[in-house]
């Protein structure tokens, strides 16, 4: 009987930031770093014959150009992370993942172990 699941793989890479658009004197509007996590989801039916729904694999290939686009960057100088919010960098790797992965999920952002995004795309009309 078919079944589905969620997989999901952790990333983690470094990066500068700063927020143009916050308040004045909001302590974000300064140049700062993060360690970043990621967390990819992807969900769909488990195969039969492999018991996969996909690769873990899979997961890793497709988030390395990511990496290696924003690892040891400044994100606001990348084309579309002009104003790299958490929320912004999960659209963005949402429009470049779900290329290579359609059966994408989720995506969770984390700047800090407190504070994450979690972002599904736009077919449920992004809510
Ligand atoms: N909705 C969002 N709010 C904030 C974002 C964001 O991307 N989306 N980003 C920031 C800043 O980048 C900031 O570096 C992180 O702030 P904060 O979560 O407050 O981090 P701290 O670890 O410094 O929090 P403490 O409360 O001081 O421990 C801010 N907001």
């Amino acid at each position: 009987m078919t079944f589905y699941a969620e997989l999901s793989r952790e990333f983690s890479f470094e990066s500068a930031h700063f927020l143009p658009n916050v308040p004045a004197g909001h302590k974000c509007g300064r140049m700062h770093g993060h360690s970043y996590t990621v967390e990819v989801h992807v969900r769909g039916a488990v195969d039969d014959e492999s018991g996969f729904v996909q690769d873990f694999g899979d997961l890793s290939t497709a988030f390395a150009p990511i990496s290696a686009q924003l690892d040891h960057r400044l994100l606001n100088d990348i084309e579309g992370l002009e104003n790299p919010t958490s929320e912004h960098l999960a659209r963005w790797m949402w429009d470049r993942l779900s290329v290579a992965l359609p059966l994408l999920h989720a995506i969770v952002v984390s700047e800090t172990p407190r504070s994450r995004c979690t972002y599904r795309g736009e077919s449920n009309g992004g809510q």
